[in-house]
């Protein structure tokens, strides 16, 4: 019984339009007051900013934007993007999916998002440097960049460094505010980042794809079976998640990468590519072109519509749209990247019976690590030091009271050095980081899959995450008032 109305293709324009109609979608199966739902589906705010910058010669202006979706916690979490396709919509749209994605995988934020209009590749890194302190002030001017009122990320377009610039410029803003190392994550680890905070999204991709994996009945319900091992992947997007998923799948899971689309062509395999060798490429060429090893495709998007048991989009919005949905032939798609599948193609998906693990799961990792990074900086001390301190104390009692029983039945025998060193040696940070991501993104699954198995009426995976994610913002909002 669904009363969701499919809007006219020709008038579902917007990104945000699209993630409305998934939550609407959602929102039949909850018993949430009209007032309530319609408090957590808006967007609260949107920020848009215009600055000047002196640059060669000249004065160029750039805008910006930072909106925040939902404070029903604080601080709004969500990273910034870089990019000329930046824009008002879009924000909103992935500041939205912030909101769901931070209380589907219980991270203690509401949603927020910013970008910049630029395209990085055209200016030199101290230009990108004195335009992004520009923008930083600008926000952080508004408590829009601020420990514990608004915390960006890293998203397209921008990395560790850009992060590094915007926590310096805020400290120097604000000199007395001993947290201000928190007012920003995906920072480096030398100044204050968190070790295995830059893999973790795509390290997320693969822990929930090892995860819906571990179910031979999810697995069979996309038409597959058996394990990562030996199935083909196609790839859209070689950036930080695109690349991070696709090296530990292939390297880890004996996953074989059969195509790879980027900005300038697709390249593709049938015996499978060597990720680290097309990455090197990029990073040197800038593009994939003129790589050696596989068939060059230059118009990369057919290759979404290749034979292969999964599709992983980990670059743009709206890739997988009305135009080729029903062209796609992958039986399980995992959304890497945020909002790649419109609500129209979702539709020809569901009708197909594709399963699709939805971006508000399968991207969480950055999040997840990032709320580490944030603990981290805000309990001023290495991130498991605690921990370690008590497993290496429980680990020590483990082997003094094996070497006491040893002597007490009087044959005595020793550990080994190298056990000794390996049992008594804590986790270290990464570890620990990894840990912790693979327990949120296990856990995070059961709670969707659970509502995907008892209610068969809600039809998906993504219908599913959104009931979960939205239930607990309407607790929230319960337990706390508006
Ligand atoms: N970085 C994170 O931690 C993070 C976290 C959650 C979600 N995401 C989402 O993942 C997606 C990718 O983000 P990222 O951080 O990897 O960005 P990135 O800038 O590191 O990488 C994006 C990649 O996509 C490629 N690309 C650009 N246009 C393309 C096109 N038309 N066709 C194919 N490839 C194209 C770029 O060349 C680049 O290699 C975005 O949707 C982002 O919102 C990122």
């Amino acid at each position: 019984m669904e009363h969701v109305q499919i809007p006219d293709p020709l008038v579902e324009h917007g990104f945000s339009a699209s993630v409305d109609h998934m939550f609407d979608r959602a929102v039949q199966f909850l018993n949430l007051s009209p007032g309530l739902e319609q408090k957590i589906r808006v967007c609260n705010a949107t920020y848009t900013v215009r600055f000047g910058v002196r640059l060669r010669g000249g004065i160029e202006t750039f805008t910006g934007y930072r909106s925040v979706h939902s404070e029903h916690m604080e601080p709004v979490k969500g990273g910034i993007r870089y990019s000329l396709d930046v824009n008002r919509d879009e924000v909103e749209a992935l500041a939205s999916l912030m909101t769901y994605k931070c209380a589907l995988v219980e991270a203690p934020f509401g949603g927020s998002k910013g970008g910049l209009c630029i395209d990085p590749r055209q200016y030199s890194e101290e230009e990108l440097e004195r335009i992004t302190r520009r923008f930083a002030y600008e926000l952080a001017k508004r408590d829009l960049i601020h420990p514990s009122q608004n915390v960006p990320a890293p998203d397209m377009g921008t990395g560790e460094r850009e992060m590094a610039w915007i926590a310096d410029q805020y400290a120097r803003m604000n000199t007395t505010d001993i947290n201000a190392q928190a007012c920003v994550t995906g920072k480096p680890v030398s100044a204050g980042g968190i070790e295995g905070r830059v893999e973790a999204t795509g390290r997320g991709v693969q822990y929930g794809l090892r995860e819906f994996f571990r179910h031979p009945e999810d697995v069979a319900r996309a038409g597959l079976q058996g394990s990562l091992d030996g199935k083909r992947v196609i790839v859209q997007g070689l950036g930080n998640v695109g690349y991070h998923a696709a090296k530990f799948l292939s390297e880890e899971d004996g996953a074989k990468i059969i195509a790879i689309l980027e900005h300038d062509g697709g390249l593709f395999s049938e015996s499978g590519l060597d990720v680290e060798a097309v990455r090197q490429w990029i990073l040197q060429h800038g593009g994939v072109t003129g790589f050696p090893d596989a068939l060059y495709v230059e118009n990369a998007p057919v290759l979404l519509e290749e034979d292969c048991e999964i599709l992983i989009p980990a670059a743009l919005e709206g890739v997988i749209n009305q135009h080729n949905a029903a062209r796609i032939k992958a039986p399980l798609i995992i959304e890497a990247a945020n909002g790649p599948i419109t609500f129209h193609a979702n539709e020809v998906l569901r009708a197909k019976g594709t399963v699709i693990i939805p971006d508000l799961y399968a991207n969480a990792g950055g999040v997840t690590v990032s709320y580490f990074e944030w603990v981290k900086n805000l309990s001023h001390i290495k991130f498991g030091r605690m921990q370690r301190r008590q497993e290496e104390a429980r680990h020590q009692l483990v082997v003094d009271e094996l070497e006491r029983l040893s002597k007490a039945i009087g044959t005595p025998w020793e550990l080994s050095a190298d056990f000794k060193s390996r049992y008594l040696r804590g986790a270290d940070e990464l570890e620990l980081v990894r840990s912790g991501l693979d327990d949120t993104m296990r856990s995070a699954y059961q709670s969707i899959r659970a509502l995907w198995h008892v209610r068969p009426d809600i039809g998906d995976l993504r219908t599913a995450a959104y009931c979960v994610s939205i239930e607990r913002i309407a607790d929230s909002y319960r337990s706390k008032g508006l």
